[in-house]
């Protein structure tokens, strides 16, 4: 591993408002390959989203840069797609349109019309979306939207996929569902990916590494745990392997013995 593709550096963050200055990240420094699997988790309010955002460029980092393939990130880009807990795909579009006008920004200079319309439908196929590519969001269920939304993400053919606790608002049965297929697209494109979750299983399901934060002011990586799971993988067998259950265990320690959470008073 080189860890050259994605490298985070002395990253930190302090946020001043109402003249009340807040240090939320400090010291955070990650190093990332090109089709790797990195969950981030940690307690409520410990700086998950806001690391996110930072490499989104969404946020500007108060010390420290992201450079991602050699360059420094200091805006939001197309390289570098975010799909959110509560989808933000437009209401008035259906499932085609909503994934159709994110690669027409993205590659309208670079594929023609019947190209650009191949594309979108195959990112709906690769989500399991095409057959209802002509509803509208309100149309269809919490786990569809939120496969839209991944669609739309991987049609842009982002450096990274960032997702921000993406299955966090489904059902248990749709969520498994969502990671299955995200497991499988991550097998079939090898795709680099930053995933937030408060869910251990599905960090050592999904995940090549697990980056564990630490309670904040000041949230640093506290741990970082290597997956070595084989893939494909296979969440009855994980479920009683060793090495699975080795990893939940020792996420669980950290969150639960390590760092436990403390409610803000
Ligand atoms: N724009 C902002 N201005 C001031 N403080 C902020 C801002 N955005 C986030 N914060 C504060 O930074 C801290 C970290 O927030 P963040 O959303 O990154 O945490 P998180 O770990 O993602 O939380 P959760 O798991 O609850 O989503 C919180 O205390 C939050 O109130």
């Amino acid at each position: 591993m080189s860890g050259e593709f994605l490298r985070i550096e002395g990253v930190g963050k302090t946020y001043v408002s109402g003249g009340k200055t807040s240090h939320v990240l400090a010291d955070i420094d990650l190093a990332i390959d090109a089709g790797e699997y990195i969950s981030i988790i940690g307690h409520s309010g410990c700086g998950k989203s806001t690391l996110l955002n930072i490499i989104g460029g969404l946020t500007r980092a108060t010390t420290g840069a992201v450079i991602l393939d050699h360059s420094e990130v200091n805006s939001p880009g197309p390289d570098r797609a975010i799909v959110f807990q509560n989808h933000s795909l437009l209401p008035w579009l259906t499932a085609y349109e909503n994934v159709r006008l994110a690669v027409d920004k993205v590659s309208g200079g670079t594929r023609s019309r019947a190209e650009r319309h191949d594309w979108t439908l195959h990112n709906l196929e690769l989500v399991h979306m095409a057959h209802a590519r002509d509803k509208r969001p309100a149309e269809v269920s919490g786990g569809m939207k939120q496969r839209i939304g991944i669609a739309r993400a991987l049609a842009m053919e982002p450096k990274v996929l960032l997702l921000d606790e993406p299955f966090g608002a489904l059902d248990a049965l749709t969520r498994a569902h969502l990671q299955d297929q995200v497991m499988q697209i991550h097998m079939k494109l090898r795709n680099t990916v930053i995933m937030i979750t408060h869910d251990v299983d599905e960090a050592v399901l999904l995940s090549d590494r697990i980056v564990m934060m630490t309670n904040g002011p000041a949230a640093q990586i506290g741990q970082l745990l290597t997956v070595p799971l084989a893939r494909p993988r296979n969440r009855l067998e994980a479920a009683s392997d060793p090495i699975y259950l080795n990893c939940r265990e020792a996420v669980l320690r950290f969150l639960y013995e390590r760092h436990r959470y403390v409610e803000a008073a």
